[in-house]
Parts: C-alpha cells; structure tokens; sequence
C-alpha cells in the first residue's frame, strides 16, 4: 500500500490526513492546537506539525506529503534564514490603512488587473507595507518573504536557520503554488509572474520571493529530521508544492464547474473553481488561482465559526445545544438580527466594526432567538457572498458546506433556509488536509488522484426570503 500524507495547517489548529494513494481510504490522522491570536511566531506552526505528524502515528511508511496552509501571512526572513518577527495572520487588521494606501497610488482597477484582486488587510502586501512604515528597521533586514505554508514546506526539506536545520538558510529553495502566492497582492494569476514592482511598492525594496511551482510538481524530498519537540521525518518523502487551505479544499473535494464551496472555519469562505481568472474592481471577490492548474473566485469573512463559538458561551451551551436553541426559534428570529463583526470584517471591509445586535424586543430577546440569530447573522454574510460570485459569473448549482461550524445540524438546516440552491453536506472530514493528500499522490505519481466523496446530508430545500430580507435592511442603515 502507497500511503500519501495531507497537511492542514489552518488559523486553530494543524492537521494530518494519511491515506492510501490507490483507494483513497483514510489509514490515519492526526492534529495539535495552535496558539491563538492574530500574532504568532511561525515555531508553534512547526512544533504543532510534529505534534500532529506524531499524533497520526508519524511518517516513517509514507511515500508524499504536501502542506496546505491558511492564506496570506507575512513570514519575514532574513539572510541567515531567521525569522525576523512573529508572523502577521490573515485575520490582523493592523494593515487596514496600509492597504488603502495601496490602492490610492495603485487604483483599485489596476491592482485588480494586476493581480486579481483588490487588497484588503488580509493580503500580505499590506502587512509588508505595514512593516515598512510601523518597524522599519524589521523591514530593512528582510531578505525574502513567505507564507506559513511556503515555509512549513521548506522546514520539512531541511532548509531554515543554520542553527536549526539540516541544509542551511538557502532561501532560494523556498517554494510556493499558484493558489497561495495569488493571496500575495504583488502576483499576477493570469501572467502566472510575481509582480515586484508591487512588492517593492509594499516593502521598500525588492526580496527573495519562493518559485511557484505547478500543480503537480514536486518541491524535493524531506532530509531525516529528528529533534525533541519537533517534526521527526524520515529522509526522502516525495514534497508536493502546497496550497492555500481553501484551494485544497477544492481540491479535496473534488469541486467542478456548478459547484460552490463555503466553508466555515475561522474564517468563512465561499469559492468555486473556473476556467478563467476574475477581477473585480469592487474588492469583493478575490480573484485566486486553484491548484488544479485553474482559478478559485472567493470571497472571504473575518468572522465566521467564532461567531457560534461567542453565542454558545454566552449562553452557557455547548454547540448542539446552541443548534437545538437555534432550531425551536422561528426562521427571522422574531426580528432579531446578528450583524456578527466581532473581530471587525473583511467583507464587507469594515475592519474597525463591532458586532451589532438589531430587533430586540422583550418578544425576540430570547435564548432561541439570540442562537438562531447567531447562525442567520452567519450564514447571511456568506450568502452575500455567493451573490458576489455570481456576479464575476460564477453559475451556482449546489453548495458544498464543509469546515468545523458545517457540522452542526443546525447550521445545515438554516443553510437550506438562507442559500437559494441546493445544500449538500460532505461526509464530515478535513478536506484541506485530504486536498493536501491528493497533491501529494499527484506529485508522487504525476497522475491526479480522484477518491470520491461521501454525503452526509443534503437537507431538503427550504429557502426563507424573510431572513436576508432583515439582514439585508438591517445593513443597509
Ligand atoms: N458542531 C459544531 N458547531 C459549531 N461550531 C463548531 C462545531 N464543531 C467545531 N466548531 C467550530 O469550528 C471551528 C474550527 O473549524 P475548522 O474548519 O477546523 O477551522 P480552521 O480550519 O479555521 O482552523 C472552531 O471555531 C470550532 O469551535
Ligand atoms: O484569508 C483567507 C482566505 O482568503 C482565509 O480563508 C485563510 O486562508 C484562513 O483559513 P482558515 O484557517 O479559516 O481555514
């Protein structure tokens, strides 16, 4: 048996998918906590993978592996391969004016042409401008920039700080894939060609960035590691190019044309995989690459499984409890509406808002009323998303709701209620790891694996205009 390993390595936590390259069937899997916050040094990536890669039983009978990682963060290096300061997330505001900056010297149409997207402050070249401006001595020493995964990947083949790794800070072999570095904002997904002039722009000079590689192309062979704490690896495991977690997702699903993807994790997306590149003037829809050679239209929220995670501690449940408070509360909630920004927000770009609660009334101001109005709040800024999608041309034939958050009945019975097509909900899985997994077969036998997909649940169609309608009105004051 040829057995391929994935690798998730999201905001919350890292996670492991072993599988068997010929059937695709689940042999083990593994995952460890990360630290929280918006701030976090790229360390406790790398200990939490060798917690994780331990917990599925390590990686002494596998054959590939391939990282996916949650997009966008600033891993700043410096000549000696050291990271400079604490990787900035794709969920830290603090670049917000940076990239309004951006786009007053650039224009929001030319970046978007450029590369695909109009950046807001999840995009890394808005943290780079943010270094060059708030740390400028930071700044100065950077000699390349990476994502998590780019650099998870190049630990994993030996490369890093002198101190720390087999091969030496060699930042020429740091790699990349389409997908991640079209979450840059200095990448042009159409041109397939980083743009440094956009990159200068951002940090104040030019910087090693990592190859991209191609789908199916292999980023080498791990080095034997074994140290305390850390990955312990075998040498020559095949390494895959990696991903951005939502194109493994794609990936790990399987996703073709019709089918739009929305996933609740930290953050919530929705995206589907096209032909053809977007780019939308409007900032709403990012205009990524995938990792099947073709392009991944998203939109993304800042607040999303964090907003039930909130509701249910408030009030005291757990999150099946929260789902069945949800359900014994009328679709609308009385009227109570959940305008849910805690951590402010990415769309619509708001990144200074707060959560606002609407239509309380001695009637709507229940427990029922607050979980459902939880969930609605939830679900209606990800269906704002699908009618972005549309409009960059994105035809819609069935939702796939996958992610932490998807697996709460509740949410896939509301769903059906707030999406006007059909919900169908995956076997409950890692789909980012299995994405990770199935590039990793792809790269070891240059053939893409194709596994199948189970469903859970497809919950019978039940749409309620009522519920957009009040959120809808509610944001437009
Ligand atoms: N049954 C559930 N109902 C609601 N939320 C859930 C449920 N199970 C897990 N979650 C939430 O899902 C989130 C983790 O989802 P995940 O997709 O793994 O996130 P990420 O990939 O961003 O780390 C956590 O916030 C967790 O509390
Ligand atoms: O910023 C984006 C996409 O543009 C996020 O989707 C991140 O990629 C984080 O993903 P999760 O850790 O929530 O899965």
């Amino acid at each position: 048996m040829t057995l391929v390993a994935g690798i998730d390595s999201s905001t919350q936590s890292c996670k492991v998918a072993i599988r068997d390259l010929a059937t695709g069937e689940l042999v083990r899997q593994g995952r460890a906590a990360h630290p929280s916050g918006t701030e976090v040094d790229p360390q406790a990536w790398w200990e939490a993978l060798g917690s994780a890669i331990a917990d599925a039983g390590g990686f002494d009978d596998v054959a590939a592996v391939s990282i996916a990682g949650q997009q966008h963060g600033m891993v700043v290096l410096d000549a000696a391969g050291e990271v400079i300061r604490p990787a900035l997330l794709w969920n830290d505001t603090r670049s917000a004016g940076a990239a309004a900056e951006l786009i007053a010297e650039f224009g929001a149409a030319a970046l978007a042409a450029r590369t695909g997207s109009v950046p807001v402050a999840s995009f890394t070249a808005t943290k780079l401008r943010w270094l060059r401006d708030a740390e400028p001595s930071a700044a100065d020493r950077v000699a390349a920039v990476a994502l998590p995964h780019d650099w998870l990947t190049w630990r994993l083949r030996g490369f890093g700080p002198a101190s720390a790794s087999p091969l030496g800070p060699v930042l020429d072999e740091l790699v990349t894939d389409r997908s991640d570095a079209s979450g840059t904002s200095y990448w042009n997904p159409t041109a397939g060609a980083y743009d440094h002039e956009l990159l200068v722009a951002a940090l104040g000079h030019d910087a090693v960035l990592p190859r991209v590689l191609g789908p199916a192309e292999s980023a080498g062979t791990t080095v034997a590691l074994s140290a305390p704490g850390l990955p312990t690896l075998p040498a020559g495991i095949v390494v895959g190019p990696g991903a951005g977690d939502n194109a493994g997702a794609a990936l790990g699903l399987g996703a073709t044309e019709g089918d739009v993807v929305v996933s609740i994790g930290t953050s919530g997306t929705v995206f589907a995989v096209t032909g053809e590149p977007s780019a939308d003037e409007s900032g709403t829809v990012a205009g990524f690459a995938d990792a099947s050679g073709a392009f991944l239209p998203l939109v993304a929220t800042l607040n999303a499984a964090r907003i039930l995670d909130a509701t249910a501690a408030l009030l005291g449940v757990d999150h099946d409890t929260l789902g069945s408070l949800a359900l014994a509360a009328a679709p609308g909630a009385d009227g109570l509406v959940l305008q849910p920004y805690f951590e402010g927000e990415r769309t619509p770009n708001l990144p200074d808002a707060t959560a606002t609660l609407f239509g309380m009334t001695l009637a709507s101001t229940t427990r029922e009323g607050l979980a459902r109005a939880a969930i609605e709040g939830l679900l209606c800024g990800l269906a704002d998303g699908l009618d972005a999608l549309r409009r960059v041309g994105v035809e819609p034939s069935r939702i796939l709701l996958i992610g932490g958050a998807a697996m709460n009945p509740a949410v896939q019975a509301i769903a059906a209620q707030v999406f006007d097509v059909p919900v169908t909900v995956p076997e409950p899985g890692e789909y980012v790891a299995d994405g990770a997994a199935v590039q990793a077969g792809w790269a070891f036998s240059g053939t893409r694996p194709t596994w199948g997909v189970s469903v859970a649940a497809s919950p019978a169609a039940d749409f309620r205009s009522v519920i957009r309608e009040q959120y809808a009105a509610r944001a437009a004051r």
